[in-house]
């Protein structure tokens, strides 16, 4: 059987489909026009204003879904920086993606970004929008596997902070910065178990919170306005003690989308904020699991820095991504439905 399409005009965009721990990454290959600035936090700024029907053709239906998570590569302005990396979503582009980094660590080394492969690990730089992230891809007999990566500083926000939440009441929240800001609140403040209770449930619980904590707190980061905003509430099991039994936590981010994954900046966030309550040691490994489909990261502080006036960690995050596809993805110029849709 002939495999090509049938002919048709309109524009045409090639992707790699990976996933970590569940959460879906497609990754861009061509297609995608230049993005203009000089960095990447103006190019992020540059698609947000210019090329944002892009985002809705690769991430809404009937391409992708409501929980699709995409990454495109640009260049950086970083001369220590293999790649540069763009990450969108349902609602915008994020500022930091834990699962994208371990998907891409794999991807770079698989497509040939980096110059020579090296076993037992390859080191890949990865500029995202809240710096440097330096991955570290296993390598053997000419195959990738496993990827850990060292995050930007993290950092504890603000512990207890007290927010009305809109069917709620008085909800104390925790918010830490891992290359973006996260609220955590225990599951259990909402009669919720985060590995049990509805998906629709936890989605409402945590939505409320941020919509909360946006109206009520004030961020700020030390190093750009651009990483100031909350991307997301995680909602967790409530075992920030350490342990060697795994933690669980969901994460909903950007428009009430839900990570699959246990959230690599999630991760390194909830590290810091245990760093910084004096719950877990310097190099102390924890793992953590996704309450939405089980799959684990593993996460641990591995150094003591700071961010502007912050007391901040770096962390260093383990998992693993795979491959699910290579699609040709067109827009044919009499589809009402090409630009893109999403289902509440
Ligand atoms: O792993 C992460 O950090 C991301 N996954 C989806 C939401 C976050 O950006």
């Amino acid at each position: 059987m002939d495999m090509q399409l049938p002919p048709h005009e309109g524009g045409k965009l090639t992707v790699v489909d990976m996933h970590t721990g569940g959460e879906p990454l497609r990754v861009i290959l061509s297609g995608y026009p230049v993005v203009k600035g000089d960095s990447v936090l103006s190019k992020r700024r540059y698609v947000r204003e210019h090329l944002d029907h892009l985002r809705k053709v690769l991430m809404f239906e009937p391409r992708g879904h409501y929980d699709m998570y995409g990454a495109l590569i640009v260049d950086s302005e970083l001369p220590e920086a293999d790649l540069g990396v763009l990450f969108m979503h349902n609602e915008g582009y994020s500022t930091m993606c834990g699962h994208a980094v371990i998907a891409l660590g794999r991807f770079a080394v698989d497509y040939k970004l980096v110059k020579e492969p090296q076993s037992p690990e390859t080191q890949v730089n990865i500029h995202c929008p809240c710096g440097l992230v330096k991955a570290f891809v296993e390598y053997s007999e000419g195959k990738t596997g496993g990827v850990r990566f060292f995050s930007v500083p993290a950092f504890a926000f603000a512990t207890d902070v007290t927010v009305m939440v809109e069917g709620f009441g008085d909800v104390k929240v925790d918010i830490s910065y891992g290359g973006a800001f996260y609220a955590f609140v225990d599951a259990q403040r909402f009669g919720l178990d985060v590995n049990k209770s509805r998906t629709r449930d936890l989605v409402d619980a945590a939505t409320a919170v941020t919509n909360a904590v946006k109206s009520q707190v004030k961020l700020h980061h030390p190093t750009s306005d651009d990483l100031a905003f909350l991307y997301g509430t995680i909602l967790t099991d409530g075992k920030d003690d350490y342990s060697s039994d795994p933690t669980a936590n969901v994460c909903v981010f950007a428009e009430a989308q839900v990570d699959r994954s246990p959230t690599g900046s999630g991760v390194t966030a909830r590290v810091a904020l245990q760093y910084h309550k004096g719950l877990i040691q310097l190099n102390q490994t924890r793992i953590f699991q996704s309450g939405a489909t089980g799959s684990q990261f593993t996460g641990k502080a591995v150094e003591e820095t700071k961010c502007g006036s912050f007391k901040a960690v770096v962390v260093e995050v383990a998992g693993r991504a795979f491959y699910t596809g290579v699609s040709h993805l067109v827009q044919e110029s009499e589809d009402k439905l090409s630009a893109g849709f999403l289902l509440k």
